[in-house]
C-alpha cells in the first residue's frame, strides 16, 4: 500500500481500506459456510461508510444494523431489503414502524416488551412483521468485558425460558412471524468453545420449538469472530464454520452470520502525520495530527493497533503517541519503541478498519478524516474530509 503517496494526496488524518482485502475476508467467511445454505449479514456498526457497504453488496452480503439509519444506510448502498435484519435492544416505534414498511428480512428481537410493541405497530400497519428472537445464552466469550454480550449481566437478549414463551406466543399472533432465531455473545472472541457451546445450547431450542410445531428458517449466530491485532491466535474461519455447522445437523435451517471486524478490521488504517517531539522529564512523547476523537479504541478499551512509521531509521527509544485534544486519554500507543520522528513523518496505525471511524466524534471541534477506498492498484476517496461549516451548520441554522 502506497501510504506516504496517500497521505500526500488526500492528507491527514486519514482512513484507507483496502477493498481486495475485504473481498478476500467475505469469500473466505461464505466458503467456509458453503456445506449448507448460508447468508452473510455484515454488522454495519463496524464501518458503516456506503462504499463500504455497497461493496460488500456487490459480493453478495446482507446487512445486520442497529438503527433505522443503519437500514436506511443498507437500502441505500444497494442491499435488498430481503437481506437487512434489524437488531438492538432499544428500537423505537418509528424505527419499528419504518423497518416493517420497508419490507426487510427479520426484526431481532431483545425482550418481551418489545415483541408486544412489534405486535401492536404491525397489528396498526395491518402487517405481519418477520421477527428472530435474541437468545441470552449466558455463555462467557472470553473478551474484554465491554465487548461481552452473551451472559445474562449483560443487556442483550433473554433467556432461554423466555425465549420458548415468545416463540410461543409468536406463533399464536396473526401479526407475528418468527422465522429465525438469533445469539451474539460478544466481539473480538478468539477462542472456538464460545461459539461451540452457544450453537450447541440454542440448537437444541431450535429442536425444543420444532417439537412444539414452531418451524424455524434462519439460524444466526451473530458476529464476534476476532482478529489479529497483535501476536493474538485467531479462529479459522474454516473452523469456526464446522463447529457451527455440526450443531445444526437434521436441522432444515439458513444459517445466517454478522461478522463486522472479521470482514474490515485488518482491511483498514489510520494514516497520521507528526507534529512534533517533546519530553517531560526525560518522558518521550510523539504528538501527531489524529486523535481520540478518530480512533477512540486505544482510549476506550486499552486496545492495542499496531503503530509503524513510514520511513522510520536510527535508534528506537519508547514513546508515547498522542493526539491534540485536551485528555491524557487521547493516546494511540502508549511505551512503544519508535526511532525519532520528524515534523510531518507519517504514522500508519493498524487494523483500524472495525469501529475507527464509525466511533470518531466532532469532540473539540475536530472536523471527521477523510476515508479512501484502494482495489486492484487504484485509490478513491470515499467521503469528503469534514470541515468547519459542516460541522456547524445544525447549530448555525438555530442561531
Ligand atoms: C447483534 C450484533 N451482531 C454483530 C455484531 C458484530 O460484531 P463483530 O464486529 O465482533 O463481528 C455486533 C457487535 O458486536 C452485534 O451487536
Ligand atoms: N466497539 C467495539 C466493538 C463493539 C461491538 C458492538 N457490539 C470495539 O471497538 O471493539
Amino acid at each position: 500500500m502506497q501510504f506516504e503517496a496517500l497521505a500526500q494526496q488526500y492528507k491527514t488524518p486519514l482512513y484507507v481500506y483496502d477493498f481486495d482485502g475485504i473481498t478476500s475476508q467475505y469469500e473466505a467467511l461464505k466458503n467456509a459456510f458453503k456445506a449448507r445454505k448460508s447468508l452473510i449479514c455484515y454488522a454495519v456498526k463496524a464501518n458503516s461508510n456506503l462504499s463500504v457497504i455497497r461493496h460488500l453488496a456487490q459480493l453478495g452480503s446482507g446487512c445486520d444494523c442497529v438503527s433505522i439509519g443503519e437500514v436506511k444506510r443498507a437500502l441505500k448502498a444497494g442491499v435488498p431489503p430481503y437481506k437487512i435484519i434489524f437488531s438492538g435492544v432499544g428500537k423505537r416505534d418509528e424505527e419499528i414502524k419504518e423497518a416493517l414498511e420497508c419490507g426487510i428480512l427479520m426484526l431481532n428481537l431483545e425482550s418481551e416488551a418489545e415483541m408486544y410493541r412489534v405486535e401492536t405497530i404491525a397489528t396498526s400497519l395491518g402487517e405481519v412483521a418477520r421477527i428472530s428472537i435474541r437468545v441470552n445464552p449466558n455463555i462467557d466469550p472470553k473478551t474484554h468485558p465491554y465487548i461481552s454480550t452473551g451472559l445474562h449481566e449483560n443487556k442483550f437478549g433473554v433467556d432461554l425460558d423466555t425465549a420458548k414463551r415468545l416463540y410461543i406466543h409468536a406463533k399464536h399472533s396473526a401479526a407475528l412471524d418468527p422465522v429465525g432465531i438469533h445469539f451474539h455473545i460478544g466481539s473480538q472472541i478468539t477462542e472456538l468453545e464460545p461459539f461451540y457451546e452457544a450453537a450447541k445450547v440454542v440448537s437444541d431450542l431450535v429442536r425444543n420449538l420444532k417439537a412444539l410445531d414452531i418451524e424455524l428458517k434462519f439460524f444466526d449466530v451473530g458476529g464476534g469472530l476476532g482478529i489479529k491485532y497483535s501476536e493474538e491466535e485467531t479462529i479459522n474461519p474454516y473452523n469456526y464454520a464446522q463447529v457451527i455447522l455440526n450443531t445444526l445437523k437434521g436441522l432444515d435451517v439458513t444459517l445466517v452470520c454478522e461478522p463486522g471486524r472479521f470482514l474490515v478490521g485488518n482491511c483498514g488504517y489510520f494514516l497520521t502525520r507528526v507534529l512534533y517531539e517533546k519530553t517531560n522529564a526525560g518522558k518521550r512523547f510523539v504528538v501527531v495530527d489524529g486523535a481520540m476523537n478518530d480512533l477512540i479504541r486505544p482510549s476506550l478499551y486499552q486496545a492495542y493497533h499496531h503503530v509503524e512509521l513510514l520511513d522510520g531509521k536510527g535508534e528506537e527509544t519508547p514513546a508515547d503517541i498522542v493526539g491534540p485534544v485536551c485528555e491524557s486519554g487521547d493516546f494511540f500507543a502508549k511505551n512503544i519503541m519508535l526511532p525519532l520522528t520528524q515534523h510531518n513523518d507519517v504514522l500508519v496505525i493498524h487494523s483500524a478498519g472495525a469501529y475507527g471511524f464509525t466511533m470518531s466524534s466532532n469532540y473539540n471541534t475536530r472536523g471527521r478524516a477523510a476515508e479512501v477506498a484502494v482495489e486492484a492498484g487504484q485509490s478513491r476517496l470515499i467521503r469528503v474530509r469534514e470541515d468547519f461549516e459542516t460541522m456547524i451548520a445544525l447549530e448555525e441554522a438555530c442561531l
